[in-house]
């Protein structure tokens, strides 16, 4: 029985400060019905979906902050997404900023869920490689605040199944690191879903800002091959207030070959039929884990 499943990664063009959630739900519901007509089973929109890419301002006041911030998912505002991809019987997988009391305790982190198609959260992941500055560094020309907006997350690396596949999630920065990969695909992971935003501009190495594509695709490409699994790699770009943001979204194959990209800066669907069953023909061969993985050898991790 083949395991084919149609994903669609659905990219979003900039997002303003005042941008509502309403108005940023109506186009995540453009972007579903558009993939829903090119018969997408799954749909994949980018990191902190709901909102403008906030960690780009230093706020001292924490109501401020917490306006960008979801206390439940789904929210009343974000209900109507999650009513019609229960609908059309479409999975979809988002990130946002989440604010949760446990046992008593506010934490704040840099989530990604992944929805079913009966419109059940099966899987939630808090980013764990925050990029960034934990204060205020004026001499940038936009901030990137991660690290004091966000708690580092818990439990990385789960999986689940679901579309007959066995799917985990990472954000943004996490697709820099080579045991993002490693950890999933030892997990069993056979795809793995990655929202971003990711500014042109890299202050601390300015001279690398011409390789901010090539450097996307590189680690996503080389994880992809390297532990066998399909990536899906989504972006929110264009200019989004006055921050150049890095678009060519993508779907890569676990031979490392991307079959879908985007080629615009707003929103946008791409999708690539993808079979699960491909990822067998690196992991029963050159990354044979069982066979040809050293982890003896390797004794600096
Ligand atoms: N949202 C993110 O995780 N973005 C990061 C990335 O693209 O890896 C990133 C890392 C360093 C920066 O100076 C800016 C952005």
């Amino acid at each position: 029985m083949s395991r084919e499943i149609i994903v669609a990664a659905a990219q979003m063009g900039p997002i303003a400060r005042h941008e509502t959630r309403p108005q940023v739900v109506v186009r995540m519901l453009a972007l579903l019905e558009k993939a829903a007509g090119q018969g997408a089973n799954l749909v994949v929109y980018p990191e902190l979906a709901l909102t403008t890419f906030f960690p780009r301002w230093f706020m001292a006041d924490q109501a401020e902050i917490d306006m960008f911030f979801e206390t439940e998912m789904p929210s009343a505002e974000v209900a109507p997404l999650f009513a019609r991809a229960r609908e059309l019987g479409i999975a979809m997988n988002f990130g946002y900023a989440e604010k949760t009391v446990i046992d008593g305790v506010t934490h704040r982190f840099n989530t990604a869920i992944l929805v079913d198609p009966e419109g059940n959260i099966c899987l939630k992941y808090y980013k764990i490689h925050l990029p960034g500055h934990p204060e205020h560094e004026p001499w940038r020309q936009f901030q990137h605040l991660e690290k004091r907006y966000f708690e580092l997350g818990k439990d990385p690396y789960s999986c689940t199944d679901v579309l007959g596949g066995r799917m985990s999630l990472a954000i943004c920065n996490d697709r820099r690191w080579p045991e993002t990969y490693r950890e999933v695909s030892l997990r069993g992971a056979e795809m793995l879903l990655i929202g971003y935003n990711t500014p042109l501009h890299y202050p601390l190495a300015p001279e690398h800002d011409h390789l901010q594509s090539f450097h996307n695709h590189l680690c996503m490409q080389a994880g992809a091959y390297q532990n066998g699994l399909w990536v899906v790699g989504v972006g929110k770009t264009g200019i989004e207030e006055g921050v150049a943001m890095l678009g060519q979204s993508c779907i890569i194959a676990p031979t490392g070959e991307i079959v879908a990209l985007a080629s615009t800066t707003g929103d946008e669907v791409v999708t690539a039929c993808c079979d699960l069953d491909r990822c067998q023909e690196l992991r029963e061969n050159i990354f044979n884990f069982s066979k040809n993985r050293r982890p003896d050898m390797y004794t600096m991790i």
